[in-house]
């Protein structure tokens, strides 16, 4: 699929779909550090370099009223985080955009110059050594492929047609290494528990 470069109409999505287990449940965007809950540090970081932002999340979407931003639910049952993407991609389509942003609820700490940097599309990130396969920028056109590969799923093949991995790699999309500073934290840290949940507050008073 031919690159989407620079001054490509980007849509931004923060993943909020999954079941948060490690947390003991509950929505993990919506944790707070400082003043501002994890979500809002993203959207803040995005909202610049997008034309438009939407909230990947299941369940009652009131919860996220308060950021007047569109709640989409996955579609596709049982596959993971790609239900959420295709959902994104769809609307990102009709919202007349070409590339698709994808970062996960549970990242606080991703750099302002994120977008750029994953332009052009397809790309996803890369900090210390480890793949970030969700931080990643889709063309809005692999939709189809994408929805092709959630449908020709099989017990055999499931576990390799869900994994985010595999939409990347058959996309052939660029690996982006972004510097960890040296008095932390790793840009693309996530909180998976309530121990990363207490580092995460610890870096964000700085
Ligand atoms: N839309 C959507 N997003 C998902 C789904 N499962 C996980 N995600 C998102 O994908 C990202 C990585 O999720 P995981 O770390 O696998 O799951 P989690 O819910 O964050 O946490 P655990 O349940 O503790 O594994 C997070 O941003 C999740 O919100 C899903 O089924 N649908």
């Amino acid at each position: 699929m031919r690159a989407l470069m620079a001054g490509a109409r980007v849509a931004g999505l923060v993943m909020a779909g999954g079941m948060a287990r490690r947390m003991g449940g509950g929505d993990k965007p919506l944790l707070r550090l400082g003043d501002m809950t994890c979500l809002d540090r993203i959207l803040t970081r995005l909202r610049p370099c997008c034309a438009a932002l939407a909230i990947s999340a299941n369940g009652d979407p009131a919860r996220f009223a308060a950021h007047g931003l569109p709640v989409l639910a996955d579609r596709v049952a049982g596959v993971g985080p790609l239900a959420g993407v295709l959902a994104g991609l769809e609307w990102a389509a009709g919202q007349g955009c070409d590339v698709l942003v994808t970062v996960p609820g549970d990242t606080p700490f991703i750099p302002a110059g994120l977008v750029p940097r994953l332009l052009p599309a397809p790309s996803f990130a890369i900090s210390g050594g480890q793949r970030h396969s969700l931080v990643a920028a889709w063309p809005v056109g692999c939709r189809t492929l994408l929805a092709r590969q959630l449908g020709s799923i099989t017990p055999d093949t499931r576990r390799e047609m869900t994994r985010v991995r595999t939409l990347a790699d058959a996309l052939a999309a660029r690996g982006v290494d972004f510097a960890v500073p040296p008095d932390g934290p790793d840009p693309f840290m996530n909180i998976n528990t309530p121990a990363d949940y207490a580092l995460a507050r610890r870096h964000a008073r700085g």
